[in-house]
C-alpha cells in the first residue's frame, strides 16, 4: 500500500466511522411495540436516518464534492438504496448488540413488507455476514458502490470512474492484505454488489406496496426515491 493509498484509506475509514445511525433510533427498535404501524415507522425513521448519514458519508469522499453538482445528486439517488442496504447488512452482521438482529428481523417482517422481498433482503444479509469484511472493506465497498460512473443521468461519467478506480486498486490490495489464504476474497466482494443492484427492483416493490397502502413517507425519502 502506498502512502496516497493509506491517507485515502484512513480518509475514507474516518468518513464511514463519523456517520453511524443514532443511537436512540437503534433503542427504539427494542422500546416500541410490535404493531404493523409502529413497526412501518420505525423503520421509516432508520431509513431516513441511514439516507442522512448517507449523505454526510459521500461529502467526506474525496474528491466527491468537485463533480459536477448534478452528478452528484445523480449519484446520490442512483445508490442510496444499495448504499443502504449494504450499511445495514454489515450493521445486522456485525456491530447489533446481542439480540438487536433478531428484534430488527422481526420488525422487518411484520411492517408490510410482501414476503417475496424478505427472502432476498435477509439472504443478502447472509452472504455479507459470512464475508466477515473487516471496517476498512466496508467503508471502501460503500464508497466503490456510490460512484458507480452509470448510473442514470450522470453526464460526466470519466470523471467519476476517475474516483472509484483508485479505490477499487486500493480494496483489491486490502483484500490480498487481510485474506491471503482467499484469493479469490476480493471477486466475492465484488460480487456482492452484483447482487445488491437486484435488490433495487425489489426495494421499488416495497415502497409502492407501501404506498398503495396509504403509508407516508419522509420528505427526504421522497426527494431521495422520487416519490409522491
Ligand atoms: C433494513 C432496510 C434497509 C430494509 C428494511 C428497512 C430498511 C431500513 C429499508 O427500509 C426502507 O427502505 C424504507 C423506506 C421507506 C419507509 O417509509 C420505511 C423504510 C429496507
Amino acid at each position: 500500500i502506498t502512502k496516497e493509498q493509506d491517507a485515502l484509506m484512513k480518509l475514507i475509514v474516518e468518513a464511514y466511522n463519523k456517520h453511524q445511525i443514532p443511537q436512540d433510533v437503534a433503542k427504539k427498535l427494542l422500546q416500541e411495540q410490535y404493531s404493523t404501524e409502529e413497526n412501518f415507522l420505525l423503520l421509516t425513521e432508520i431509513a431516513t436516518s441511514q439516507v442522512q448519514v448517507l449523505v454526510e458519508f459521500t461529502k467526506n469522499i474525496p474528491g466527491f464534492l468537485s463533480l459536477d453538482h448534478e452528478d452528484q445528486i445523480a449519484l446520490l439517488k442512483g445508490s442510496a438504496v444499495e448504499a443502504m442496504f449494504l450499511r445495514s447488512a454489515q450493521v445486522f452482521s456485525r456491530k447489533m448488540p446481542e439480540g438487536h438482529s433478531e428484534v430488527l428481523e422481526e420488525r422487518i417482517r411484520k411492517s408490510g413488507i410482501s414476503e417475496e422481498f424478505i427472502t432476498p433482503l435477509f439472504n443478502f444479509y447472509k452472504s455479507v455476514g459470512e464475508l466477515h469484511m473487516v471496517l476498512e472493506e466496508q467503508a471502501l465497498l460503500t464508497a466503490i458502490t456510490i460512484l458507480t460512473p452509470d448510473r442514470p443521468f450522470v453526464k460526466d461519467q470519466p470523471a467519476v470512474e476517475r474516483l472509484q478506480e483508485p479505490m477499487v486498486e486500493l480494496l483489491k490490495k486490502l483484500c490480498v492484505l487481510q485474506h491471503p489464504q482467499e484469493p479469490q476474497y476480493f471477486a466475492r466482494l465484488l460480487g456482492r454488489l452484483t447482487e445488491l443492484r437486484t435488490l433495487n427492483h425489489y426495494h421499488a416493490e416495497m415502497l409502492t406496496s407501501w404506498r398503495v397502502n396509504d403509508h407516508k413517507f419522509t420528505p427526504l425519502l421522497c426527494e431521495i426515491w422520487d416519490v409522491q
